[in-house]
């Protein structure tokens, strides 16, 4: 690894580096790498899988056995490969359609295809420009610096770095491709219920994965001051605002939950837990909830396990109604969306001509010194940032 004093910084321009515009300079990329989170394929898959996700994260034995389970129940496969396979196809047909002719190569952070494997055969074809897509819309240690740092530990370990550019589209969390999905599900989910049920008794949790309090703190650039929520909390939080009022629906309540939680109890991490809230919603007599997964990209094992098997195990028991939007998956809106994405780095679109669906966008090109730093993890080099 690339000793801890030499920052791996790659595709800054001097301007980003100076902090002013938020956006790059076009650039001729040769390949597009769709950088997935990776997933089991089978029962001798899972533990292998859970080792490499927790390495040096502290999170207990038993945790891992919990999430076991919830891949053993379905045969030790996760969804997501399958998924990211089928987005990447999509995404090589959606620009072709544009008549840009760049291949779509997949790795994962986790599990086979690997990044590194992915790298280095990109190389090896010739490809030295790579604009790379995180499957991952929001601000934060897991959902963007994370992988910015293993597209750097990538290349290094195909000793790469200097030769392979790899460069990542801004987050999307409010782009408007990401956005309607999302639009649509809850106006669909909403309508359904209100023909039943007066409004007061109807309420809407926005869920997205827990992530420690600390690590919250850290997402996003620190110059923003976004609080002790971060950018997480903030860009989630604009995008439900977004998403309530493209409904109409200022009747209806809605709060922000989170799920998914790991880690030791002693170690604070973001709260409400969405099976609290549907709890003390139906205490307060709130008779239907939907449940919006806002923080994902697609159903994979958090969405199926943890929102469609026990969020909605918690809201029969405490006896109310409850359904579950889609999330964007293979939504066209979703597809061309990322198309557009590339595109804007593509031809270095000005600023003012990106779309954002909320005033905190549109996000960085190149992201921001000590961006969504890992709290307990420490420093570690990474791509398609500026220097701290
Ligand atoms: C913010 C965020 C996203 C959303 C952004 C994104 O989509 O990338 C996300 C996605 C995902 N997380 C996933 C799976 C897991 N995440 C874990 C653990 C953790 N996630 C964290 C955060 C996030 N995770 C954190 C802070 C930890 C603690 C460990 C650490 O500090 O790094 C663990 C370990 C066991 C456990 O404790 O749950 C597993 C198995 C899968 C694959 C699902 C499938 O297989 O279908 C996906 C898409
Ligand atoms: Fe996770």
């Amino acid at each position: 690894m690339t000793p801890e004093s030499t920052p791996v910084v790659l595709g800054a321009t001097p301007e980003a580096a100076s902090g002013a515009p938020h956006v790059e300079q076009p650039v001729a990329y040769d390949a597009i790498l769709l950088a997935g989170f990776g997933g089991p394929e089978g029962q001798d898959d899972v533990i292998p899988f859970l080792r490499n996700v927790t390495r040096g994260r502290g999170i207990p034995d038993e945790r891992l056995e919990e999430v076991a389970t919830h891949y053993r129940h379905f045969g030790g496969v996760s969804p997501i490969n399958a998924q990211n396979r089928a987005l990447r196809e999509a995404l090589e047909e959606a620009l072709r359609a544009r008549g840009i002719d760049l291949p779509v190569l997949w790795g994962n952070r986790n599990w086979a295809p690997y990044l590194s494997d992915t790298v280095a055969e990109a190389a090896e074809q010739g490809h030295t420009k790579l604009l790379a897509i995180a499957t991952s819309a929001y601000s934060s240690y897991s959902s963007c610096r994370q992988y910015r740092e293993d597209f750097a530990a990538a290349l290094d370990a195909g000793g790469l770095l200097g030769r392979v550019q790899i460069d990542k589209v801004r987050q999307f969390f409010d782009h408007p491709g990401f956005v309607q999905p999302f639009i649509d599900g809850v106006r669909d989910a909403l309508d359904a219920f209100a023909a039943e049920l007066p409004a007061e008794l109807i309420h809407v949790l926005f869920s997205t994965h827990s992530i420690p309090n600390a690590d919250a703190a850290k997402s996003g650039p620190a110059e923003r001051g976004f609080g002790e929520g971060g950018a997480y909390e903030a860009q989630h939080r604009a995008v439900a605002e977004v998403v309530m009022a493209a409904t109409g629906r200022s009747d209806i309540g809605w709060d922000l939950v989170y799920q998914s939680r790991s880690g030791p109890p002693s170690v604070p991490w973001l709260e409400p837990d969405i099976n609290d809230a549907i709890t003390d919603l139906a205490a307060r007599g709130v008779q239907a909830v939907v449940i919006v997964p806002l923080g994902f990209v697609s159903d994979h094992m958090e969405v199926m396990w943890d929102l469609d098997n026990e969020a909605m195990q918690t809201a029969a028991e405490v006896g109310i109604r409850a359904t579950r939007v889609p999330t964007p998956g293979l939504d066209p809106n979703y597809v061309n969306g990322l198309v557009d994405l590339l595109v804007e780095r593509l031809e270095g679109t000005p600023v003012e001509q990106r779309p954002a669906a909320t005033d905190l966008g549109p996000w960085y090109d190149v992201c921001r010194p000590g961006c969504c730093e890992n709290a307990r993890l420490g420093f570690r080099p990474a791509v398609a940032g500026v220097a701290p």
